[in-house]
């Protein structure tokens, strides 16, 4: 698989060997030995998700509090999507920037997302479905969210119009009054 760094160090693009044949094509979409050579340390796993989305759903940006921050795996496997992270992290020197990649059942990218980052992504086609891992385990009380159309990060989202987003989206807070990793 070909692992490519983000500016955000940590926030890693990974993408896997797929074989094609006559048949169609086979790849492995996970590889622990792989994936922690990749990383630089043993990731444990302990859930995964499933979403399908419609065009222009935006979900973000999420994350989730010490202790039950989450580090996320991504991928697409119908649809397209353009998939963001922010760096959270205080001390970081890429500290309220942003990264964003285009993931979809045809490139087969994946987004590896360390604990400390905000994550959201924007549908680009009819739907999408959206499968991840995370590294700990959904806990309401520590989730937040903040606000995908933040002036401050200033994420260039590919939008065509305003978004469809949930009603705790609506909600999220600035970036300027996070509640920090
Ligand atoms: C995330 C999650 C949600 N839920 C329940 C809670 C709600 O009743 C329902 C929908 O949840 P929510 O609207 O938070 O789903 P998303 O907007 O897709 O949230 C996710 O979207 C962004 C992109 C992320 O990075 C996070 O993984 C996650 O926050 O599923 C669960 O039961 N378990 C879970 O792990």
């Amino acid at each position: 698989m070909k692992v490519t760094q983000t500016k955000l160090a940590g926030v890693l693009v990974i993408e896997p060997r797929v074989f094609g044949d006559e048949r169609g094509f086979f790849f492995e979409s996970f590889n622990q030995r792989a994936f922690d050579e990749a990383a630089g340390a043993h990731v444990d796993f302990v859930q995964d998700n499933h979403s399908k989305s419609s065009r222009n759903v935006l979900r973000g940006l999420h994350y989730q509090l010490p202790p039950k921050a989450q580090g996320k795996l991504v991928r697409v496997v119908q649809g397209e999507v353009f998939d963001v992270a922010v760096d959270l992290r205080k001390n970081s020197k890429t500290f309220g920037q942003w990264v964003g990649e285009t993931l979809s059942a045809e490139n087969k990218k994946q987004l590896w997302i360390p604990a400390g980052f905000a994550h959201g992504f924007l549908t680009l086609s009819e739907t999408a479905e959206f499968l991840y891992k995370t590294t700990d385990y959904y806990s309401p009380e520590h989730e937040r969210c903040i606000r995908w159309d933040d002036p401050e990060l200033a994420i260039q989202w590919p939008l065509l119009h305003s978004p469809t987003i949930s009603d705790k989206d609506k909600s999220g807070t600035s970036f300027a009054e996070y509640d920090p990793v």
